[in-house]
């Protein structure tokens, strides 16, 4: 269990999260400024906050973004062009890209886990927006830590394109057992990728529920500031 009580002040902004994450998907939604991303960067290590953040009872508060069990995938994470598939994942195992034996399974491992073997010595101009963002996955994924933050890394990916990735970070997540932490603008999103959905309103989780909530008839309570009269769909 990954369990949050933490707090953290921007200039005209105070942070207050707690809430109690288990194994699977938790999508966070939320309207834009209201904390999500802010979140996102104090459990990745990115910035300090105050407080309690631990996993399966271990302290994770003062240590340093790579010590943590946490991979992080954001919208901007690029690759590099002049590197291949193969190299592009390898990358987050070792800077240089001189990689053990071990290792190099674990390239493999992410690759066939995105499905991507086929075109491990591409390079990215050669990819669809899907297969690099596979590739970015793969990135991700290699390094094996058991919580993976992901901030609105499809938005900028076509609708068919992102709820193939949608299922995929479903699947990952329930064959490696991971915790997962999805940031999204989008109620759709969260109920295609199911598991549970938080909401931050203001610095703080206001909501922590099934996503079989979005599809009530009727909006739920603790949804109802955020979709407004218009109701989840619209959103
Ligand atoms: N670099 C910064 N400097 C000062 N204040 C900041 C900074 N980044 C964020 N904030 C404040 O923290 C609040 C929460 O920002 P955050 O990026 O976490 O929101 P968000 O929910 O992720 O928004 P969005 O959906 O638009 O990305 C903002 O309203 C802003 O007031």
């Amino acid at each position: 269990m990954l369990k949050i009580d933490l707090q953290y002040d921007w200039e005209n902004f105070h942070a207050n999260y707690c809430v109690n994450i288990f194994p699977g998907v938790t999508t966070l939604l939320g309207g834009s400024g209201e904390g999500k991303s802010t979140l996102l960067h104090l459990l990745g290590g990115f910035l300090t906050g105050r407080g309690v953040l631990s996993f399966n009872e271990a302290s994770l508060l003062s240590l340093p973004a790579y010590e943590r069990p946490i991979s992080t995938l954001f919208q901007s994470d690029n690759l590099f062009p002049q590197l291949t598939v193969w190299q592009n994942v390898a990358i987050g195992l070792s800077p240089s890209l001189s990689l053990s034996k071990e290792q190099k399974q674990k390239v493999q491992w992410a690759l066939d886990k995105t499905q991507l073997l086929d075109k491990a010595e591409r390079f990215p101009q050669a990819l669809s927006g899907g297969q690099a963002q596979r590739v970015a996955i793969a990135r991700a994924l290699v390094r094996k830590k058991p919580i993976l933050l992901l901030d609105e890394p499809f938005s900028a990916l076509d609708p068919a394109l992102r709820e193939e990735m949608l299922h995929l970070v479903n699947d990952v997540t329930q064959e490696l057992e991971l915790t997962t932490l999805l940031v999204s603008h989008l109620p759709r999103e969260a109920t295609l990728v199911g598991g549970r959905v938080i909401l931050i309103e203001r610095g703080c989780v206001t909501a922590h529920e099934s996503v079989s909530v979005l599809s009530q008839a009727e909006p739920h309570p603790l949804f109802f500031r955020y979709f407004g009269v218009s109701g989840p769909e619209e959103i």
